[in-house]
């Protein structure tokens, strides 16, 4: 384990430093395109306008005979597409494939000024952030890249959910983790086939109405199979100091329950989501900014309680000490997302 003080020297001479912040600009959702496409390349720009972080996906999705284009094309979009300011990250192929060390060092050689984050898909423990976070000292020292790239590890594992808090805790460039449901879904031997989302087996089911007919008045609901997933991954980045993502949702049709499992995702602390679509970016947009109502609610709470303390009656509801944090909360990110878009600095009232 390194000593804490040496956390944030940089791990190859002539690397830059280490931050010691991550930084949070708008992170509501991660839109990943293709970058071996070149009718995606040639929008680019356009998605980049909406979207609050765009990433060339390297790794699943892109088909064997491909890989090779889609790096090229990612290293296109770094040097030359006009991104107008939206971060650039990229997924790269997973740690024992054949592909990922000439990507990181295409990447980090060619474009490492213009990459913020590298996701990498299936971390298993911290040992391989650690090999990539030399790698990547090493090659930014090589290429003079001026700032350091971050790490975002894909929680898609038994292995890696067993040890996401050391996968938080193993580097000062861990930026944050992201939810992987299908990978994380076929490690586990889970029994669906779908890119995240519910299950209509996976329900409870309310008590009988009638004793002897089991069948009678009974409700069932589906429950959200990647609760205690979500849930374990945001305390280890909170405790860490680093962002929580939940991932994809593939059903890319069925817009109401993207929607109800991105906002599952919010409430439990996530900071944003993936986009797979175009389509995906406005309801991430709309589910990962806060509620005006609540915004103006919690509003009422900071303004009623100056200090922040002791107790108080507010709308019929109590608020103390606590709930005053949990409305700082709400307002500290309108404000955030609100700096930038006018429509929600209005809508905040601010
Ligand atoms: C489990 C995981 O690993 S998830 C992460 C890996 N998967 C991905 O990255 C998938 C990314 N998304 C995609 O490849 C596509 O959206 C698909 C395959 C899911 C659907 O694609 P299509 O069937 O072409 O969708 P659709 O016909 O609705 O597309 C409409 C338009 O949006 C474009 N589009 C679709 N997805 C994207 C995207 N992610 N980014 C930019 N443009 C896109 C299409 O090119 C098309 O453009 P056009 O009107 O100029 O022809
Ligand atoms: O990479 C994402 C996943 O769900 O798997
Ligand atoms: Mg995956």
């Amino acid at each position: 384990m390194r000593h804490p003080r040496d956390f944030f020297k940089p791990l190859a001479v002539g690397a830059p430093e280490p931050v010691r912040e991550i930084p949070v600009p708008p992170s509501r959702m991660i839109h990943f395109f293709d970058p071996s496409n070149e009718k995606m390349r040639a929008k680019l720009p356009a998605i980049a306008a909406k979207a609050d972080i765009v990433l060339g996906n390297l790794e699943d999705a892109v088909p064997v005979d491909r890989k090779e284009s889609a790096r090229a094309g990612l290293v296109e979009v770094g040097k030359t597409a006009d991104l107008g300011g939206t971060p650039l990250w990229t997924r790269v192929n997973s740690l024992e494939s054949p592909w990922v060390l000439d990507d990181i060092t295409t990447l980090v050689t060619e474009i490492g000024d213009q990459l913020d984050v590298i996701m990498i898909p299936k971390v298993e423990g911290a040992e391989d952030i650690h090999y990539v976070d030399r790698l990547v000292a090493q090659l930014e020292a090589k290429a003079g890249v001026t700032r350091p790239i971050l790490l975002h590890a894909i929680l898609e594992t038994a292995q890696g959910m067993a040890n996401v808090e050391e996968i938080a805790f193993a580097s000062p460039r861990m930026q944050g983790i992201s939810l992987g449901p299908a990978d994380l879904a076929a490690s586990r031997r889970m029994k669906t086939t779908r890119v995240g989302g519910g299950h209509p087996g996976y329900v409870s089911i309310s008590d009988p109405t009638d004793a002897e007919d089991l069948e009678v008045g009974r409700v069932r609901a589906q429950q959200d199979p990647w609760h205690y997933t979500v849930a374990r991954m945001v305390d280890a980045c909170v405790s860490a100091g680093i962002l929580p993502f939940y991932g994809p949702f593939g059903d890319i049709k069925d817009t109401v329950a993207c929607e109800a499992q991105f906002r599952a995702a919010f409430i439990l602390g996530c900071v944003g989501t993936w986009s797979l679509h175009p389509v995906q970016i406005d309801i991430a947009k709309k589910v990962f900014s806060p509620d005006p109502a609540e915004v103006a609610f919690a509003k009422k709470i900071i303004e009623s309680i100056p200090d922040g303390k002791g107790v108080h009656m507010i709308d019929g509801k109590m608020q103390d000490d606590a709930s005053w944090k949990q409305a700082k909360v709400l307002v500290t990110l309108a404000e955030q997302l609100a700096q930038d878009d006018e429509e929600l600095k209005a809508a905040y009232g601010f």
